[in-house]
């Protein structure tokens, strides 16, 4: 089983379009993010298959796993992990289908109860938020860091949480329970890959001091 601690870097299709795809993904990963989800909501699936299948190689470079967001067939395909939303299809459904080693993640929101649900469904990871003004998700519902104490009590599973992420606000998030800290803007929204890389490093730094 993978060890689930760290940066989790999540693409986003406006801050990587056109030639700043691969550099910036490539720079969150040689500053150490162990997990990468793709997340594309366009209407392309011969790019996204593209792009994913490039993600899977970069990553397998990495050693860092790759996660398909909403996409149950695109993940089977590749033979990669998943992560689904509230409205995103069974989770019981896509462990049956992945298998028992693939990472499938549930979102939860400020749910405890949503957790309690996909851990019997066999989720592999609960991501909670959302935890701070999101520039990608500004409607998502809220969460507080004490919601990730109560749920490092009560789950056995990694911890994710996501929602306005920075260097800043991150160490509250570890120290109250967060096992992953799931980032796009505070990462992605940097200006060079340098600066993708400089922030990864920083973000992967505080999971070796926290
Ligand atoms: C790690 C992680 N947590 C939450 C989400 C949000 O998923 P969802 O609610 O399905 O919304 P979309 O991302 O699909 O717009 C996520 N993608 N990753
Ligand atoms: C994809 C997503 N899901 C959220 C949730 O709360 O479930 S918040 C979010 C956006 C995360 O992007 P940023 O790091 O730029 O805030
Ligand atoms: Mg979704």
């Amino acid at each position: 089983m993978h060890s689930l601690r760290g940066l989790y870097a999540i693409t986003d299709s406006h801050l990587l379009a056109g030639e700043r795809f691969m550099p910036w993904v490539d720079a969150a990963l040689a500053g150490g993010a162990r997990l990468l989800q793709y997340r594309d909501k366009s209407a392309d699936p011969a790019r996204r298959r593209d792009e994913a299948t490039q993600l899977k190689s970069l990553c397998e470079y990495y050693g860092a796993q790759l996660i398909i967001n909403d996409d149950l067939l695109l993940a089977s395909e590749l033979q990669v992990g998943l992560h689904l939303g509230r409205e995103d299809g069974c989770l019981g459904e896509a462990r049956q289908q992945l298998g028992d080693q693939a990472i499938i993640g549930a979102t939860c929101h400020a749910s405890l109860e949503f957790a309690s649900e996909a851990q019997e469904a066999g989720a592999s990871y609960i991501a909670f938020g959302r935890f701070f003004q999101s520039v990608t998700k500004p409607g998502a519902p809220a969460a507080t860091p004490c919601l990730l104490e109560q749920a490092r009590k009560q789950f056995h599973l990694p911890i994710v949480a996501i929602g306005g992420v920075t260097l800043h606000n991150a160490p509250q998030l570890i120290s109250s329970g967060a096992s992953l800290l799931a980032v796009v803007n505070g990462l992605f929204g940097a200006p060079s890959p340098a600066e993708v890389e400089r922030r990864a490093r920083g973000f992967s730094e505080l999971f070796q001091t926290l």
